[in-house]
């Protein structure tokens, strides 16, 4: 797991460490850690250029020029703010030998210096247009300036950033937006940090969490996952979500509703009703996805609320929520809901947007509604009521298909009804369900039911590094 922290904690907890180590050295050992990559990049090219702004982050761009130019490397910098760039670092990069110039001439590599941890809003014009002139790949120190630290958002010119560095510890805006490839340089700020304020599950904390039958199981034994999706209208939402929850885990699957048939043919190894009431015992329901939204889909809706085990809200459920808030009621506040919207359904359930910070919006309807929330997204933020927040960036948007939040809805029913813990079940189920989509999609469109035909392969390659 890689822990994110925002930037109030960040900054508290760099100020207690610089407090007892020599002055400028974590800004040196920073830039030392610039250097080191700009000189990977470069492979032997032999120009780059800074753009430095008036706080640290320029201060570590203009030490990094200063390790730069020791090793032969001609280093041009331009100051934004001539008047406030960091004194000390510009004093050693002109004593090195850097050039303090009016405009970036050709280089082999640009290092973004203007803004760092506090950056407020997009590029202002002049760093703009500095930014726009550039032709070279970039290497942005600490985040892409532009881009807020603490939400990802940009609202205007920002930088694209090939290679980010950033030290101490991941800040929310490396999972929320693209920093390009990002390093870390460690200087011993973690005991200094509370508790982290998002987290990205990585594969081996999915394999782990990964149901894996054992010699004494049985069907039973791993969980059944009811799916109580899909009408005659929408069979196909039934067939895609109780697809993806047969291969998912090895539990049993039961269908109860309307596109029994469909589903039977399909996959004969479920266990099919035309009825909720004659479903059967499940460890947790998945409901939702083409159910509609008349009296007898919120009937359904009730029933799985009330049944005494978790359940895993999509869609159509999602709506009736939003219509009808009373249905809540059936809920026995013990046991876990994962609601997933997207951001029209976000707006349905709690009348409002979701804004431009989707972390905290996800925050606050898991908070309201004692829920996990799982916000679809480019990058799919999952939030418990506890306030333990998971993030997962889709590496491609080929998934973002119809269908697709089907298959998403049978894989996170059949981990609950194995007993994962809910935020680490909808994030595992994220995790895969992009992982999938990637695979199946290898760079052209594909259908949901390719998606979900890719689960098993993006369950392999999660469980491949595992010993
Ligand atoms: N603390 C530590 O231990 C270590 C910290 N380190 C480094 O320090 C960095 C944080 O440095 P920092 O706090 O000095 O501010 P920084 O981000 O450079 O901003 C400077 C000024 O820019 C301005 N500005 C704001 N938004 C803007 C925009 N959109 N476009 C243009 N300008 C904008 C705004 O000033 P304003 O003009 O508003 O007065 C702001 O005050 C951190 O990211 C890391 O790189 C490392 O050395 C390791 C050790
Ligand atoms: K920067």
């Amino acid at each position: 797991m890689r822990g994110l922290w925002n930037t109030e904690h960040v900054k508290a907890a760099e100020a207690r460490l610089l407090a007892r180590t020599p002055e400028g050295s974590l800004m040196r050992r920073a830039a030392f850690g610039v250097a080191t990559v700009a000189l990977e990049l470069l492979a032997g090219r032999r120009r780059v250029g800074l753009l430095v702004g008036s706080g640290d982050n320029g201060g570590d761009a203009l030490w990094a020029g200063y390790y730069l130019r020791r090793r032969g490397v001609a280093v041009f910098a331009v100051l934004l703010s001539p008047e406030r760039a960091h004194a000390e670092g510009l004093a050693a990069f002109r004593k090195a030998g850097g050039r303090v110039v009016d405009k970036l001439p050709e280089v082999d590599l640009a290092v973004d210096g203007v803004v760092g941890l506090s950056a407020r809003g997009p590029l202002r014009p002049e760093a703009a247009e500095h930014v726009a002139g550039v032709t070279a790949p970039f290497l942005a120190v600490d985040l892409p300036s532009g881009v807020d630290p603490d939400t990802g958002v940009t609202g205007g010119p920002f930088v694209e950033a090939a290679t980010t560095v950033t030290f101490g510890c991941l800040k929310p805006v490396h999972a929320l937006a693209d920093c390009g490839d990002v390093r870390l340089v460690e200087f011993g700020l973690r005991p200094e940090l509370p508790g982290p304020d998002l987290m990205e599950l990585e594969r081996e904390d999915i394999a782990f969490a990964w149901p894996v039958p054992g010699a004494g199981d049985d069907k039973y034994t791993q969980g059944v996952t009811g799916i109580a999706a899909g009408s005659a209208t929408y069979p196909g939402a039934a067939v895609l979500a109780t697809g993806a929850s047969v291969l998912a885990t090895s539990g049993m699957v039961r269908y109860a509703g309307q596109a029994a048939d469909a589903v039977r043919a399909r996959w004969p190894e479920s266990i099919c009703t035309g009825s909720i009431t004659d479903a059967g015992r499940v460890q947790a329901w998945s409901v939702g996805p083409g159910l509609g939204t008349g009296l007898s889909a919120e009937n359904v809706l009730k029933y799985v609320l009330e049944a005494g085990v978790p359940v895993c809200a999509d869609a159509d459920a999602i709506t009736m929520f939003a219509n009808n808030p009373d249905l809540w009621d059936a809920r026995d506040p013990d046991t876990a809901v994962v609601l997933t919207p997207h951001d029209r359904e976000y707006a349905r359930l709690m009348g409002e947007d979701v804004g431009d910070d989707r972390v905290a919006a996800a925050r606050r309807a898991a908070a309201r509604f004692n829920a996990v929330v799982l916000l679809k997204g480019n990058t799919t933020i999952i939030a418990d009521p506890g306030g333990a927040v998971a993030v997962n960036r889709s590496r491609s948007s080929w998934p973002a298909t119809a269908g697709s939040g089907d298959v998403l809805s049978g894989v996170i029913g059949s981990l609950l009804a194995a007993g994962v813990y809910p935020l680490l079940a909808a994030a595992s189920a994220a995790h895969v369900h992009s992982l999938a989509g990637e695979l199946a999609a290898n760079g052209a469109p594909i259908p949901a039911s390719s998606l979900m035909a890719a689960i098993p392969d993006a369950i392999r390659s999660v469980r491949a590094v595992t010993p």
